[in-house]
């Protein structure tokens, strides 16, 4: 079942969510020495509070444009991004983001690198601290948190850049391939292990994928965008309740969304 990309999703029990990120016929325009790209051409998009939405498209349709103009990282040209309400003017300390391949300082340990986005605004309190640790269990890390960066391996990292991520009890989580480095396995186990996470921390979280299944798995929507200029082209609703499990991929149903979104692609590029 597709929606408009206006529609807000329900909150499972019929009744409708209200908007935490709000985009308004948002564009983006590069301007370069070779001449101007159209990254993104009249975006309208609405993320319910608690949601999990996927954006998938080819490369190039402006996906981490995007994700960068909602976190303050990139400026517009056109139209509007709010998040609660307020246009989103620049960086903000109330977003947790975590990128493909995100670094962890070497030099310190698991827990300390986690602790870094509230070490940028504050001295971390113990409950700082309770809150670190209490993530790294959830993602099954617990026993690393004294660690250093180079004793665990990327899958590891990777676990921990989301916890990161979260650790200053962000509003909006920002995820831009997080798991793209990693092999398929690992990437399946991590899709659950986010998927738990989301589900018992509430947050809305907005991912970038080039993997149609991790789109399906973790997400409630999955937009689709087509390249130059970047536009949403469909949509799509997915039937599964917030916790999932691994049996969900081998649902009828997953293949059906699935193979809706691949519909898009086909002739373009072949996605997981
Ligand atoms: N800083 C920049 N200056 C000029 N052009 C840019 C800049 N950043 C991105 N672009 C262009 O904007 C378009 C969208 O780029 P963007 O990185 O948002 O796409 P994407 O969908 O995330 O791609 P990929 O899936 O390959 O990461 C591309 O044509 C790219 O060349």
């Amino acid at each position: 079942m597709s929606t408009t990309a206006q529609q807000l999703p329900t909150n499972g029990e019929g009744a409708h969510t209200r908007p935490l990120i709000s985009i308004r016929d948002l564009s983006k325009r590069y301007e370069t020495k070779k001449g101007a790209t159209v990254a993104l051409d009249g975006i309208d998009l609405d993320i319910a509070e608690g949601e999990f939405v996927s954006v998938v498209g080819p490369s190039g349709c402006g996906k981490t444009t995007l994700l960068k103009i909602l976190a303050g990282l990139e400026e517009r040209t056109a139209g509007d991004a709010l998040l609660g309400g307020a246009s989103i003017a620049g960086p903000r300390n109330d977003i947790g983001i975590a990128f493909q391949g995100s670094v962890m300082l070497p030099w310190r340990r698991i827990i300390e690198n986690v602790l870094l986005p509230v070490e940028l605004n504050e001295k971390p309190t113990p409950a700082h601290r309770e809150r670190a640790h209490a993530l790294l269990a959830l993602v099954g890390l617990g026993e690393f948190a004294d660690s250093y960066p180079n004793e665990l391996s990327g899958g590891m990292q990777q676990r921990a850049a989301i916890c990161r991520a979260l650790v200053h009890d962000p509003s909006l989580l920002l995820l831009d391939e997080p798991f793209g480095a990693l092999d398929a396995l690992t990437r399946e186990q991590l899709n659950v292990q986010l998927n738990s996470v989301w589900e018992q921390s509430g947050k809305t979280a907005l991912l970038i994928t080039h993997s149609i299944s991790e789109a399906v798995y973790l997400s409630q929507r999955v937009v689709v965008m087509s390249p130059r200029p970047g536009r949403i082209v469909d949509v799509i609703e997915v039937p599964f309740g917030r916790k999932r499990g691994a049996e969900i991929l081998t649902d009828p149903k997953f293949g059906e969304v699935a193979d809706k979104i691949r519909q898009h692609f086909n002739g373009e590029r072949k996605n997981g």
